[in-house]
């Protein structure tokens, strides 16, 4: 036996990174994390791969990842394709009965294969699903008002219902479900195009989510975009729904749906950068929060 020196070992700093993450680890164990893929961060391979990575790291670290994926660049893509106008009002694709069929099949049969196939390159994980599945999500015609006026945008639901037992199945089971943005009707036979942020922030709340996870292609919420890059890191929900009426476009879902998740037992909702590589890691594992995370009111302010 020899008490000599201690011999350096070279991946020492290795075990030093699993260490610095242990407090994260026991906070987050056998959470549930909703994670929504947003299309304009799913437009590289590596990311996408990077994506897959850390939702699978997720899972084997102890926590329920529920992935909701986007997919508008594609959507619009195949509708050019397919010499379908779209245009989009209140931030909402007008979906015609033609356009659903090409919506329901980039979503379920392209967009959501490729999701499911990446995740399971790391094993018999992922099982796909969309919202008409098992009544996931079920929704009535939405009808946004622009300038006062109620106006008709198509195939475009309003959710009115979740049901989580299939979903809950699949986490109970092991197994990471992703799920694609289409609610059957509680109207007729057919079925509705959802935004995806919000189907993801709505199932957050009904799955009682510790967190919901926005990945987008910017940094988070700019303080006054487009004029500054500056970044609000946090903010309660009464300080987020001051902000709404002031927002446009594609952030006007996301943080509606933030609002919502927190407002609705969920612990925190993030918009974060899709386009840095394992965002979700240092998000969840690190305190780097990166991005914007809204918090329900009494807990500080930012
Ligand atoms: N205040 C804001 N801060 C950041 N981005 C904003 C803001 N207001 C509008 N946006 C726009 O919202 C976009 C993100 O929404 P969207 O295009 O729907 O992305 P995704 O495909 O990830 O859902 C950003 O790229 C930006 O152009
Ligand atoms: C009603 C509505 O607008 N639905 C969206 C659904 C996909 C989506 O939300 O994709 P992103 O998250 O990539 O934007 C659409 O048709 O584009």
């Amino acid at each position: 036996m020899s008490n000599g020196p201690t011999r350096k070992h070279t991946a020492l700093p290795k075990a030093q990174i699993l260490v610095e993450a242990l407090p994260w680890l026991t906070r987050h164990h056998g959470k549930t994390v909703v994670i929504k893929f947003g299309g304009n961060a799913m437009v590289d391979d590596d990311l996408k791969a990077a994506f897959a990575q850390d939702v699978v790291f997720l899972r084997h670290a102890g926590l329920k990842p529920v992935v909701v994926h986007g997919g508008g660049p594609q959507i619009s893509a195949a509708l050019d394709r397919a010499g379908i106008v779209s245009e989009f009002k209140a931030g909402l694709r007008v979906t015609t009965e033609d356009a659903m069929d090409v919506v329901r099949m980039v979503l379920a049969g392209q967009v959501q294969r490729e999701l499911v196939g990446l995740l399971n390159q790391h094993g018999p994980l992922a099982v796909g699903l969309t919202g008409e599945d098992a009544h996931t999500i079920t929704a009535t015609k939405h009808q946004p008002r622009i300038e006062g006026e109620l106006v008709d945008i198509g195939r475009v639901g309003q959710i009115t219902e979740i049901d989580t037992g299939a979903v809950e199945t699949l986490l109970a089971d092991g197994r990471i479900p992703v799920v694609s943005s289409i609610a059957r009707s509680q109207d007729d036979g057919h079925v509705y195009n959802v935004n995806a942020d919000t189907a993801a922030a709505a199932l957050a709340a009904a799955l009682g989510a510790e967190t919901l996870m926005v990945l987008t292609d910017v940094e988070g919420l700019y303080e006054d975009w487009p004029d500054s890059d500056e970044v609000i890191s946090r903010l309660t929900a009464t300080q987020l729904e001051k902000l709404l009426p002031d927002l446009s476009s594609g952030m006007v879902p996301k943080m509606e749906g933030c609002l919502h998740a927190v407002r609705n037992g969920v612990t925190t909702a993030r918009v974060i950068d899709g386009r840095v590589q394992h965002s979700i890691l240092l998000e969840i594992f690190t305190d780097e929060g990166i991005g914007t995370m809204v918090v329900p009111d009494g807990q500080g302010e930012p």
